[in-house]
């Protein structure tokens, strides 16, 4: 398909954010204007050089620096600005549904409440229900680099802020840290009602899917690239119709994939897993989600019927209500064949 046309019909498609860290939307403008608002020195000393940073061999190559963006993050303002920026940039998109994740620990062991960051971040995500008709989901992630002890801390944080946070998710440095560090606190969370994701299978082998859903009993799964290296995991997630958040650009950026052109996504349509493209950290890897939907469309020779696909997955995968999801499942059908090729 001609480019120009294909960034059309991807501009047009309803979508639905699944996969996506607050703090991995970070763009530079705006965290040296908070920066200098909150006088904290950056180790950078113009945007452009912090952008000559953003080049990784690997996930813990940019945790290191996602996570030193972060702290210039001190008030219920600056995350209210934070999400704020993002909602308004995939509005602009047509992303109509958002299920964001945040850190509470990164900001947590640096002396900022719990209440702070939840605040702002809620905040925005009620301004955009109201003023740019979005729906949202909020879920909170445990940095799986720390001790489940430290989780469990997080988690009675969270516990007056319970009506706000749907589900809970894992997130950080992979490898060495398997799902089963946190059984413990993933059984806590789901019986104070949160619905249970985690990051499994981007770095870290098929083991640690097996282990997300066997020992956390996750509902979705973040990343689950290498489930293709294991049939009987392929045929569990689809005997259970297992959702996989995918982040084609993040996993181009981390190498994950070497070439987009490696990217999974067309041969997991293929088997008729529930396979969704998302964003991961847009503001350094360079795209949000039309930008994934595009490249990974180039690069794959997607089809408008595989497009359409996944553009429907990311609402069946989402946690809106049957009404809901159907309203929007019918939205995407009505596009594509509305389109005159
Ligand atoms: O892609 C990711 N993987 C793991 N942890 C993360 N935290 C932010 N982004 C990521
Ligand atoms: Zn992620």
């Amino acid at each position: 398909m001609e480019s120009s046309i294909l960034k059309k019909i991807i501009k047009g498609i309803p979508k639905a954010e699944l996969h996506l860290h607050i703090e991995g939307s970070f763009e530079p403008e705006l965290m040296f204007e908070i920066a200098n608002r909150n006088a904290i020195a950056l180790d950078y000393d113009s945007i452009e050089s912090l952008k000559k940073a953003y080049k990784f061999n690997n996930l813990q190559e940019f945790l290191d620096i996602y996570y030193i963006g972060a702290q210039v993050l001190l008030h219920e303002q600056d995350f209210y600005d934070l999400t704020w920026a993002y909602l308004q940039k995939v509005h602009s998109e047509n992303v109509v549904h958002v299920e964001i994740f945040f850190d509470p620990q990164t900001h947590t062991d640096r002396g900022v409440p719990f209440e702070v960051v939840i605040n702002g971040i809620h905040k925005a995500l009620e301004n955009a229900e109201e003023k740019l008709n979005m729906s949202y989901k909020l879920i909170m992630s445990y940095l799986r680099h720390l001790s489940e002890e430290a989780a469990f801390e997080t988690l009675e944080a969270s516990l007056p802020f319970k009506h706000w946070i749907d589900g809970v998710g894992l997130d950080s440095s992979e490898l060495g840290n398997p799902p089963s560090k946190f059984i413990n606190v993933f059984k806590a969370s789901a019986d104070h009602g949160y619905k249970l994701v985690a990051h499994a299978g981007e770095e870290g082998p098929s083991d640690y899917i097996w282990e997300a859903l066997d020992l956390l009993k996750v509902v979705r799964l973040d990343h689950g690239n290498r489930c293709l290296e294991d049939d009987a995991l392929v045929q569990r997630l689809l005997d259970e119709n297992i959702p996989l958040t995918l982040c084609p650009l993040s996993n181009l950026e981390l190498k994950v994939i070497q070439k987009m052109e490696d990217h999974p996504v067309a041969k997991m349509l293929e088997k008729g897993i529930l396979a969704t493209i998302h964003s991961d950290d847009p503001a350094y890897f360079g795209g949000y989600m039309n930008e994934n939907y595009y490249q990974t469309a180039k690069a794959l020779d997607l089809d408008k019927n595989q497009l359409q696909q996944m553009a429907m997955n990311a609402f069946e995968a989402s946690w809106l209500s049957a009404e809901a999801k159907e309203k929007h499942i019918s939205q995407v059908k009505n596009y594509f064949n509305s389109l005159s090729i």
